[in-house]
């Protein structure tokens, strides 16, 4: 039971995301599926509408194709849940209307819901009218001011810093976020929500099920023979053919009404679900996680590569910031982000850099708002096997009906013709001697059994079955913390052959702490938080870069509550060793300015800060992999805190590192150096194109922080290998590391497995030949220091091997290795927002056990729903 892999020659791929659509677009191959395909492969046929081998990117024609062929005329209707491609026609018609006419179908919202009395965002509409209020500025000016991404208006409330006055907030401190403030916040500008598009209610299902060429002809062929049957036998017996020929009718009505309806709610609290997105705002200095639908005017957020931009805004502050607006444009452009060009537009997303916004518009004050108000998100997709079916459908009601009519020509013929006889010996039918209503009758029995061959024929049910079966197990997978965004991923789900999995979060628990520690040259702290050894200039150092060069942050609470350290799992590991070091974080941080920012990514690995100090002094921090960063040293410093060239130590750090990651330690080390100002770019604009010098680095520190194995893992390793799926594992951290973590998690069963090409670097796999990629991937089971792209090359070279291939995948640059896998798993904590919206599935806890639940479970299923006997009815109808 295998789907064939290959992308249809058609496979061009149709992404609006700007920044991935080249890689997509280049990753795309115009192969048939693999030439060595086994028997039960259907070969992709371009001149048979049904041959479908994947809905996954495929385009708009293709999917029409289909339609056509089956006579579908109202797709939703027969076979639900399949992609209305009028309706997505539609979304676009709307996003331009609504970039044209934004004030009007604003009012014309909140008129609607000022008469339904139904104020889902709990703006009061006379607060839309009295501007000001609580605040300096009223509402109309903000939308305006946004809508227009009007500067001047800015420059008048004296930028974005007075602004924030106006708006009662600070730009490093946030609102204050105390339920007063946030309800004054909300009557004054409203809240980030928008009426939902309501859902069909229940009568209307029942009114659509009914209008169906089957259920119509039976209801006529109900009413006829109620007409005959009490004409002829009286109402006491001559009701019973007709009426139950009708109860039946009203039973299919009921039935299907009630299941859509059931359905469709189902779809729309996993809509709410999928909008529901958890993002980072400073509230009263800390930082702290809130829903999208909580963020007011005012808010200031931070925002990183891969966020969504969950409202309008205007920037703070931003380093390389880079949006992409084609999801609001609709042209793939990206759009840089300085004090020239402040303005956010709600639902972009951060193609590059970092930065943060103070929001100045929310809900349906928003383009975004509008949008989602106005158009209603379905998740209807057709699967393979669903498009196959329908094809089989098609056939046998093609040849149902040809023979239907052939039957009812051939027996009015004999009937009319005097050929037929009746119970008692009769001729039924003499010409000019035959009453009508004998004739009449007559006919009616012909008919009837030519409808009978109709309604018998045409396996409506076949498609729905299938569809329904894969509507349950969604619903099931939810329990299992898994998310489906496209159905047709259950169906291909069941038959992946192969996993590439993340380490980090996914195999383990994404708990970090330090755990090992050198620092000022060989010394090795012991415990890793002992600074009583370490000379204050190293230890001032370390601070410095630790405090200045992270997206982190620390808030210690006025009252002497514990301290709150937020941000990614390896900062936060990071940032709390620090704090154990005795670092004061804002003190450090008060006493040097930044100047530009490398944010980490993980195709260079490593994140760079050039700070100013108060003597015009600049240092430029590093911190990174820490092989990496390492190799770009030239100096360290001592136990003295004296400079020393590094060349007789490298391969004493290069051990250590190595004695880190044979124990599962993520290794990382932290480089400064010194610069002049004069050189440093006095420009905005040349200082974001400016790229910080990243070399003749001085080694302040190597870290090795542990993650542990995530439990359970071994187990569910163990569920797949003998449920015949591989499990592969592709991390962004070092070879080492990612072979001590995977013989724990049992990815790899014994050391002797852990040579080339089993285990590999991103970089060794990246250099071989296309051929050459083919043939080792299919021996690849760990995959260190690779970068994003390297994924995207695996899971091709998988692909091209005849692997049905699933992915998970967290950071933004995953995206075109979500997109280009049969299936796409993203995770639900740490992923970006750019990285679910490429997956099919978002695996709600992170965790790889889940991953496994979902495959195992839909494995049975495929079975259950015999896939086998439809595959070969499919091939029998060919
Ligand atoms: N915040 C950070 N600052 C500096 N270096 C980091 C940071 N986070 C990770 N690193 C370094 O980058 C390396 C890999 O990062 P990358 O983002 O590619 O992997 P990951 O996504 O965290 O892990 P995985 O691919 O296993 O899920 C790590 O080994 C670590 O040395
Ligand atoms: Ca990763």
């Amino acid at each position: 039971m295998k789907t064939t892999t290959g992308s249809t020659s058609h496979g061009s791929s149709s992404s609006s995301n700007g920044l991935l659509t080249v890689t997509i677009a280049s990753s795309t191959h115009p192969h048939g599926p693999a030439a060595n395909d086994d028997d039960d492969d259907l070969l992709v046929d371009p001149d048979d509408p049904f041959d479908i081998t994947q809905t996954k990117n495929a385009p708009p024609e293709t999917l029409k194709r289909w339609r056509q062929a089956a006579f579908v005329l109202n797709a939703s209707r027969r076979f639900r849940y399949t992609l209305d491609l009028k309706k997505e026609e539609e979304k676009e018609q709307k996003k331009s209307m609504i970039r044209a006419h934004a004030q009007v179908i604003r009012a014309a919202l909140l008129f609607r819901m000022a008469g339904e009395r139904e104020l889902v965002t709990g703006t009061s509409v006379a607060s839309t009218i009295t501007p000001g209020g609580d605040y300096e500025v009223g509402l109309e000016q903000l939308v305006s001011m946004s809508k227009n991404q009007n500067i001047s208006t800015l420059q008048q409330y004296g930028g974005v810093k007075g602004l924030s006055g106006f708006l009662k907030s600070d730009l490093n401190k946030g609102i204050s976020g105390d339920d007063d403030d946030l309800s004054k916040r909300k009557n004054a500008f409203g809240t980030n929500t928008y009426p939902r598009k309501k859902g069909r209610s229940l009568w209307r299902f029942l009114w659509e099920a009914w209008q169906d060429l089957t259920l119509i002809i039976l209801i006529i062929a109900a009413v006829v023979s109620l007409v005959l049957g009490v004409f002829e036998k009286g109402w006491e017996k001559g009701w019973l053919d007709g009426g139950s020929i009708a109860f039946a009718v009203l039973l299919v009505i009921v039935v299907t009404a009630v299941s859509d309806y059931r359905q469709s709610l189902q779809f729309q609290n996993l809509n709410a679900e999928k909008q529901n997105i958890q993002l980072e705002a400073i509230r009263g200095g800390r930082t702290i996680k809130i829903s999208i639908f909580e963020i007011v005017v005012g808010d200031v957020l931070p925002l990183k590569i891969g966020d969504q931009v969950p409202a309008d805004g205007v920037l703070i502050t931003g380093h390389s910031l880079a949006i992409d607006e084609s999801s609001m444009t609709g042209e793939s452009k990206i759009v840089h982000k300085d004090h020239k060009a402040p303005f956010f537009m709600s639902g972009c997303k951060v193609a590059d850099g970092v930065g943060s916004m103070l929001v100045t518009s929310v809900g349906i004050n928003t383009e975004w708002g509008l949008l989602m108000a106005t158009i209603s998100e379905d998740t209807g997709e057709e699967t393979p096997l669903q498009v196959r079916l329908n094809g089989v459908a098609t056939f046998v009601g093609i040849v149902g009906l040809t023979v239907a009519i052939a039957v009812l020509v051939i027996l009015l013929g004999r009937y009319f013709s005097g050929h037929t006889t009746g119970s008692d010996g009769k001729v039924q039918f003499v010409y000019k001697v035959t009453k009508i209503d004998k004739v009449l009758e007559g006919f009616i029995a012909i008919f009837t059994i030519a409808v009978t061959i109709v309604v018998v024929a045409v396996p409506e049910g076949l498609p729905l079955a299938v569809t329904l079966t894969l509507a349950y197990s969604m619903r099931k997978m939810m329990a299992d913390k898994a998310l489906v965004r496209r159905l047709s991923a259950c169906e291909t789900m069941g038959s992946a052959t192969t996993i590439c999995s993340d380490k980090t979060g996914t195999l383990t628990l994404n708990q970090m702490t330090v755990v090992e520690a050198y620092a000022g040259g060989r010394e090795k702290l012991n415990p890793p938080d002992d600074s009583s050894k370490l000379h204050p200039e190293v230890l001032s150092l370390i601070n410095e870069g630790i405090a200045q060069n992270t997206t982190g942050n620390i808030f210690i609470p006025k009252d002497g509550g514990e301290t709150e350290i937020s941000g990614s799992p390896t900062e936060k590991a990071i940032l709390s060793w620090a704090v154990k070091l005795g670092m004061n974080f804002e003190l450090v941080r008060s006493r040097s300015k930044i100047l530009h920012v490398f944010p980490f990514n993980s195709e260079k690995k490593r994140g760079g800060v050039a700070v100013k100090l108060a003597d015009s002094e600049v240092h430029i921090h590093w911190k990174g992999a820490a092989e990496i960063v390492l190799g770009t040293c030239t100096q360290y410093l001592d136990s003295n805190g004296q400079r020393q060239s590094i060349e007789e130590e490298k391969a004493f750090f290069r051990k250590a590192i190595d004695d880190m990651a044979a124990q599962s330690l993520r290794c990382i080390a932290i480089a400064y150096r010194s610069y002049e100002l004069e050189k440093i770019p006095s420009k905005e604009e040349d200082l974001d194109q400016w790229s910080l010098p990243d070399h003749e680095l001085v080694l302040l520190a190597i870290v090795g922080i542990k993650d542990p194995c995530r439990p359970g893992v071994k187990e569910a390793v163990r569920l797949c290998t003998e449920a015949g799926v591989k499990v592969r594992m592709v991390t962004g951290d070092n070879l080492q590391t990612a072979k001590a973590i995977s013989l724990e998690c049992g990815i790899l069963v014994s050391v002797e497995d852990a040579v080339e090409p089993n285990i590999i670097e991103g970089k060794t796999f990246r250099e071989l030949s296309e051929k050459e990629r083919e043939q080792v991937a299919k021996k690849i089971t760990v995959m260190g220091r690779s970068s994003p792209n390297d994924k995207l090359l695996l899971v091709q070279a998988l692909k091209k091997g005849g692997e049905v291939v699933a992915v998970t995948g967290d950071g933004t640059n995953d995206a075109p290795a979500l997109h280009e896998a049969d299936i796409g798993l993203s995770m639900g904590i740490q992923g970006t927002e750019v990285a679910k919206e490429s997956s099919d599935i978002i695996i709600l806890d992170d965790n790889f056990a889940s991953v496994v639940k979902c495959i195992v479970k839909l494995m049975l299923l495929s079975l259950m729903s015999s896939c086998w006997c439809c595959r070969r009815v499919v091939k029998l109808s060919k």
